[in-house]
Parts: C-alpha cells; structure tokens; sequence
C-alpha cells in the first residue's frame, strides 16, 4: 500500500515495473477525481466529469507509457476493430477510471475507487486499486498483508445499492453480519484491510469492475472465483463476469457451498 500524496508531476517512476505503474497509474488518477470532485458540480454532471477525466488520463497515460498495450475500459466504447485487437493482443490493460461513480457523486462519501490491471497471455499480472478519498492506493507491487480477523463473526460486503436476493439468507447460514458498501474495488480492499471478511456478488458486473480487485486480492492471498466456484477469467470476447466471491480461505467453502445447495436465486 503507499500513501496518494506526493504524485503530482504526471511521470511515473523511473523504470517502473507493470505492478509499479498500475499503481502510480490507479493514485495519479485518483488525484485527478479529488480535484473534480473539487469543483462544485453535483450529481449526473459530477459523475460524468469524474468519469470522463479519470478515463482521458489513463488513455493518455497508457498509450505514452505502454503505446504497444491493447486497454478495455469502462468508459471507452468498444468498435469492433478494437475488440478483434484486444483479443489477439498478447498484453491487455483492463481499467475501470472511476468505480463506485454514484458514491463518487455523493460528497464526502470515500467508498469509490480507481481501478487498473493488467492481463498477460491468458491470465491478470498486475493491479492496482486506487482509493483516493482516503489516500491509500493497494496494488500487487507491494502485495498487501491481510491482518488476522478481528471478528468472529463474519462480515460480508455487499453492494449498496445492489446486493443480490439471496446474501440475506447467506448471511443467516453463516450467522454473519451484512455491510454494504460502494464500489466492487473497496469492497474488496475492505477484505484486504479486516473491514469485513468476505465480498459476495451477483446479478451483474464486467471485468473492469473486479478484474484490478481481484488481482489485488489474490496476491494478498486470499480466496477468489466465480459464485460456483469457478475461475474468473478475463479479456473475454463477453466482457460480462457477473458474480464473485473474494474472501478469506477459511469462509470459502462455507460459502461456496451454501450457493451449491441453495442457489442464488
Ligand atoms: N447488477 C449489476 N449490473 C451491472 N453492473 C453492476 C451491477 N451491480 C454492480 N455493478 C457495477 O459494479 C460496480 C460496483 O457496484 P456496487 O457499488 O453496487 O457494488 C459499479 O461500477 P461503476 O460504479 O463503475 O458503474 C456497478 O455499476
Ligand atoms: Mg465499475
């Protein structure tokens, strides 16, 4: 984890590594959302600038930096010609300029992040979630060290806005506590930091949602697949992956099979 302050030349660091960049990339985008939200708009016009500032800045950035790198954003509409190039492309950045856009919106909420990984001949390398409003930025190049548990009971984090019917009746099984939370980055940086344990979706999401997250968590050791137990792949022709689990190792059966016996609807 490093701290977001300090970063304010747009260089990165001499002779940075993929994990290094993705993080100096994830915090100086991070830094230019603080300086939108810095503005005085609101609401959808908030949104779209914080949205639109963050992508231009790490197009611009990436094809500086990395110009032989295929990317998949969010934000940037996919033509076909583009979508032929990144699934034949040997290295593919998959980056998410600002997730959690509606807590972003809403001053001074800090559970919205900045999410940038990147995929590498069939799986993710690197990655690195930005959350600016508390300046810290996790990423793979520093791996970071999940802290024991600091709650018997389990804590799953859950869309806001979104959870899925059925982590009620999982949250009943486990005898756990729901906390909901904005942004698929933060809530699994959440599990990295002991804020809850385990992050439960389903319903919705595309890799640029989870692709940075669950590098992130992967390299702090812990638990991550699909909702049946399934890898989590990545620069797919269907940039859908609608569900995951990322969670402590010790939560992952308990939860993989309750899925497995009562579904998910
Ligand atoms: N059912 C759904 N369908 C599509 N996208 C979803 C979704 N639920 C969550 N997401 C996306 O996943 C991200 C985290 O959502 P949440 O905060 O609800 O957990 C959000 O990304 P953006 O903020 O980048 O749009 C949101 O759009
Ligand atoms: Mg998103």
């Amino acid at each position: 984890m490093t701290s977001n302050r300090g970063h304010h030349d747009r260089t990165p660091p001499d002779g940075a590594d993929d994990h290094v960049l993705a993080e100096w990339l994830a915090t100086v985008a991070g830094e230019r959302l603080l300086e939108v939200r810095a503005e005085g708009l609101e609401g959808r016009e908030l949104k779209d600038a914080g949205d639109q500032a963050a992508h231009d800045l790490l197009m611009r950035l990436l094809a500086t930096i990395r110009p032989e790198d295929s990317v998949l954003s969010e934000e940037g509409l996919e033509r076909d010609v583009d979508k032929a190039k990144r699934l034949s492309a040997k290295r593919v950045w998959i980056v998410d300029p600002l997730d959690g856009t509606r807590e972003f919106s809403e001053i001074p909420r800090d559970d919205w992040a900045v999410h940038v990984a990147l995929w590498e001949d069939g799986d993710l390398v690197a990655g690195a979630v930005a959350q600016p409003a508390l300046g810290e930025t996790f990423s793979t190049a520093a791996p970071p060290v999940v802290p024991d548990r600091s709650s018997e009971r389990p804590r799953i984090a859950v869309s806001r806005t979104r959870p899925p019917a059925f982590v009620e009746a999982l949250a009943a099984e486990l005898d756990a506590e729901l906390v909901p939370m904005g942004s698929a980055g933060v809530k699994v940086v959440s599990v990295v930091r002991d804020i809850t344990d385990a992050y439960v979706h389903a319903g919705g999401q595309y890799e640029w949602d989870n692709a940075a997250p669950v590098a992130v968590a992967r390299s702090a050791g812990l638990f991550c697949s699909r909702i049946d137990g399934s890898e989590l792949r990545y620069n797919q022709d269907d940039v859908s992956l609608p569900d995951l689990i990322v969670c402590r190792q010790e939560l992952s059966e308990a939860i993989l099979d309750f899925v497995r016996v009562h579904g998910t609807d």
